[in-house]
């Protein structure tokens, strides 16, 4: 077969293309019918019975040359899509989505603006284990200028003879180092019952990586008007880690901000992996301020400043790090913490960073 005859086969494919986008799109326009039908009776869209008794009339026609598995699996695309449109568009659209919402959300914090583009930052201990070892740190935080100050007070750890926190004493000792160097303080709460009253103590409520999924948390979260510090789980997708903020927000509080903490990979040579492009990714996908903690995500001290420059180079609106003024003897996560000169070192290098805007 010569060039030409080639060409005018071409043509006819092309000519059919065609014409199946016109069937498609009609077929497309009755599925929209037949849902807005249903949608006022109340009925289900998707129907697996329906779905069936085609398939079974189309294969039954079916002459080829394609077989029957193939054309069985063509039409179950063309079902699946022609759901899809029945479903209505704005309520596929996540309220945390650019989608929804083009513009940058910017969550006040004692009169920090996370989102602006400029970098933040949250330090403090792992935990809160006395009232002295939070003030060391605070003052230093202070010191800095800085206004955002962490601290552990209920402790989810792996093991459960590990120190699992003070618990509520743990969110007074934060509540009184808040109000006495006029800071906002951050810090887990791990049960819906305790949120309530975790507002009277910490201006921020972290969900720690372990409880992105707790949807009972995530709800309860969402209940109250306080910003939440929702961290990405060990095994989270980037869009389960947005659908869990998607949780907070439908139930009517949208001060979330993320915070990429590492991944769990099989690679050992830092406690999880920094998933660096998931910052970016974040930030087209959403809405909302991303914030990295370099101290989970690494498991390593000598990693927090290049991990925290990558941060920021990246795009993220702050990072996140421990500190602890004597780290080997803390009650958890002793071999990560930065002491107070190591706080010091790591930021005035991170500050003096090329571009940052503090
Ligand atoms: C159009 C309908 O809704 C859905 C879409 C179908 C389709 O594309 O043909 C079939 C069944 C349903 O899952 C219907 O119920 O007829």
């Amino acid at each position: 077969m010569g060039n030409q005859g080639l060409e005018q086969l071409r043509k006819e494919v092309e000519a059919i293309n065609l014409k199946m986008i016109d069937l498609i799109n009609e077929r497309g326009q009755l599925v929209q019918e037949i849902g807005r039908v249903k949608e006022t009776q109340g009925i289900n869209k998707y129907d697996p019975v329906r779905e069936r008794e085609m398939l079974n009339i189309i294969k039954e026609y079916n002459e080829g040359p394609f077989d029957n598995s193939t054309i069985e699996h063509l039409f179950k695309e063309i079902f699946k899509a022609a759901l899809e449109l029945q479903q209505d568009d704005h309520r596929k659209a996540l309220l945390v989505s650019r989608k929804k919402k083009p513009e940058n959300t910017i969550i006040e914090i004692k009169g920090e603006q996370l989102g602006d583009g400029k970098a933040h930052f949250v330090f403090g201990p792992c935990s809160v284990e006395s009232y002295d070892q939070v003030a060391e740190v605070a003052r230093a935080v202070k010191g800095k200028g800085l206004n955002l100050l962490r601290g552990g007070a209920y402790k989810p750890r792996t093991s459960p003879y590990d120190f699992q926190g003070l618990g509520l004493e743990g969110l007074k000792i934060l509540k009184q180092i808040a109000v006495e160097f006029d800071l906002a303080v951050i810090s887990e709460i791990v049960t819906p019952a305790d949120i309530e009253k975790a507002v009277d103590y910490i201006d921020v409520i972290q969900i720690g990586a372990r409880n992105m999924q707790n949807f009972e948390l995530l709800k309860a979260a969402g209940a109250i008007q306080k910003p939440v510090l929702l961290k990405r789980g060990l095994a989270a997708t980037i869009e389960e880690f947005i659908n869990a903020a998607e949780y907070i927000m439908s139930q009517g509080n949208g001060q979330i901000i993320l915070c990429e903490r590492g991944i769990r990979t099989y690679e050992r040579a830092t406690r999880n992996t920094l998933d660096i492009t998931a910052v970016p990714i974040l930030k087209q996908e959403t809405h909302l301020p991303v914030f990295v903690d370099v101290t989970h995500s690494t498991g390593r001290r000598d990693l927090l400043l290049p991990a925290a420059k990558a941060a920021l180079a990246i795009g993220a609106d702050g990072v996140m790090a421990e500190v602890h003024p004597d780290p080997a003897v803390a009650l958890s996560d002793s071999a990560q913490q930065m002491n107070l000169k190591q706080f010091d070192q790591f930021y005035e290098e991170l500050s003096a960073m090329q571009g940052i805007r503090l």
